[in-house]
Formats: structure tokens, C-alpha cells, sequence
């Protein structure tokens, strides 16, 4: 394990193939160290397979997958015993993790306020989703993956489970990769993209690299248009571009994009390439 390089994980050639067909292909990527990154791409793009993949989960097809980390996995169905009592669940985490870190685990819970002697399958999913996280960090990981870990949250539970996550990462350093088909839900936090369509990577990078280097163009729909467009929406007046591209012609406005726009244009794109390859 390299814990001192600046590299948390890095797949390389990664692809993954199930019996009806692939379900990732050609991923190359690098996660530094300390990022939070987002892994953002809709329904069956591939991000499950990805997360399982750089746990040990599951074996590539092609390529690999290595983190230099110590990691902790935090799968999308938030596997907890609905019998057991929160205490419970800690005891089975400390059972679990030769290098587990109860006084830490058990912090983690009361500060969300969730009571030690509930049975899991009576806490609300905000509560359920806490403990997840608490016996995840039990073992006290410098990279932590969570799939969806919002999916299933009113927008209060998502504020509160984020913010105890960033929390968490600000003061240990703590590299997180997140997935979501929202990026609104990690907009504000990440500072590294990998965006995932149709099993492909489409962009990935440090978010304000990648910002800097596009801008949404505006212009009327008869100028000649840019080379790198990324996306395209015309109207018999007006167009509006995503290109890669930090300059154009007069008579464009010019402005970047923020991270949504960003990634809509390439999810778009993604999906308008599909549709005409299908
Ligand atoms: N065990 C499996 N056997 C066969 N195909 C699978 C299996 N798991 C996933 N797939 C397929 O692989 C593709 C990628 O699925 P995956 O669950 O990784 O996507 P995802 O981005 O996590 O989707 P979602 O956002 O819906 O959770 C999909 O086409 C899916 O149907």
C-alpha cells in the first residue's frame, strides 16, 4: 500500500463485462488523495460496477483497479441487520475490523443522535444511514466509496448525513468518492468529477480545471459555429453551446459553466452519440 503517494485509487484499462454485455469499458482514471470526488452518471451507467470493482468485489475483465488507500465500502443498500440494536451492529463491526476504532464508531452515532438500543429496522433512513457511515469510519479508512449514499434521504436527511461527511473528511483528510445521478447533491463538496455514461468515462478531472476549460456559449443561430462543442441547443434565433473552448468568435457570449451545466452538456452528449450509434 502506497499511503504516502498522491494517488487514492487508479484504474487503468478498467472494463467489466457481464453475460449480457459490458458494463464498463476502457476506464482510465486517477482519484488523488484527499479529493472528493463525485461519480456522477444516470441509471446503469456503470457506477455500481465501478465502486464494486475498486473493492475487490468483483474481478475486471480487463484492466485494473488499485487503491493506494486503506479503504472502507459503503454499498448501496446499506447492508445493516434490521434485528439488531445500533449497539449491536457496533459490536458486529468491531467483530468484523481487527482495526476498529469504537470510541470513534460510537461518537459518530451519538452525534447523530440516533439511541444505541433501537433496533435498525426501526431508525428512519437518515438514522439507518448514520450508523452505515459510523461503521464504515469504525475502521478508520483514508478512502471511503459510497454508492447512493443519498438515494433514499428526504433533503434534510441528505443536508445532515453530507454535511457529517465532510465533516468527517475535513478533519481526517479522508479521501470520499461519492456516486449519484444528481449532482446537485454534490455540487458544492466536490473538487473532482468522474463522469460515467453508458460505461464509459466522458470527463474526468479536477473541477476547477475542468470548469476553466469550457465555457457555455451564446449566440445567434447563424454564426459560424466553434470546433470543440461539447453540446448543442438551437432555436430559429438563438444557440447555446458547451464547447471546450476558453475563446471564440465575435458576436458569441461567452460565459463558464457551473459544474451542472457541465455535466448535463456531456450527459447529453453521451446520450445523443448512443442514440445515433443505436
Ligand atoms: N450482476 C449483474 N449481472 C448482469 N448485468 C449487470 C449486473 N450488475 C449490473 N449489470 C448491468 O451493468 C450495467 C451497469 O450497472 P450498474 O449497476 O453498475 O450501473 P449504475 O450506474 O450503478 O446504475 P444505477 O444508478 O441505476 O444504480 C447495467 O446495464 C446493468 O444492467
Amino acid at each position: 500500500m502506497r499511503l504516502d503517494s498522491g494517488i487514492a485509487l487508479e484504474a487503468a484499462g478498467l472494463g467489466k463485462q457481464y453475460r449480457r454485455g459490458w458494463a464498463l469499458r476502457d476506464c482510465t482514471f486517477e482519484l488523488p488523495a484527499g479529493s472528493i470526488s463525485a461519480l456522477v452518471g444516470p441509471n446503469g451507467a456503470g457506477k455500481s460496477t465501478l465502486m464494486h470493482l475498486a473493492n475487490g468485489l468483483l474481478t475486471p475483465t480487463t484492466g485494473h483497479v488499485r487503491a493506494h488507500q486503506k479503504v472502507a465500502f459503503l454499498a448501496q443498500d446499506k447492508p445493516l441487520y434490521r434485528r439488531f440494536t445500533v449497539a449491536e451492529m457496533l459490536r458486529a463491526g468491531e467483530s468484523m475490523n481487527p482495526d476498529w476504532d469504537n470510541g470513534y464508531a460510537t461518537k459518530l452515532v451519538e452525534e447523530a443522535d440516533v439511541p444505541m438500543h433501537a433496533r435498525v429496522g426501526t431508525l428512519s433512513g437518515g438514522q439507518r444511514t448514520r450508523v452505515a457511515l459510523a461503521i464504515a469510519l469504525g475502521r478508520r479508512p483514508q478512502l471511503i466509496m459510497l454508492d447512493e449514499p443519498l438515494s433514499d434521504l428526504d433533503p434534510l436527511a441528505r443536508t445532515e448525513v453530507m454535511k457529517a461527511l465532510m465533516a468527517e473528511a475535513a478533519d481526517t483528510g479522508m479521501t470520499v468518492l461519492l456516486s449519484s445521478h444528481v449532482l446537485a447533491d454534490l455540487e458544492s463538496v466536490c473538487d473532482h468529477l468522474v463522469l460515467l455514461a453508458g460505461g464509459r468515462i466522458h470527463l474526468c478531472g479536477d473541477v476547477e480545471d475542468l470548469l476553466s476549460q469550457h465555457r457555455i456559449m451564446i449566440g445567434p443561430s447563424d454564426l459560424a459555429l466553434p470546433s470543440s462543442i461539447v453540446d448543442s441547443s438551437t432555436t430559429a434565433r438563438q444557440a447555446t453551446l458547451l464547447a471546450r473552448a476558453t475563446h471564440a468568435e465575435a458576436g458569441w457570449e461567452l460565459h463558464e459553466p457551473s459544474l451542472e451545466e457541465l455535466a448535463l452538456g456531456y450527459l447529453r452528449s453521451a446520450k445523443e452519440n448512443k442514440d445515433v450509434a443505436a
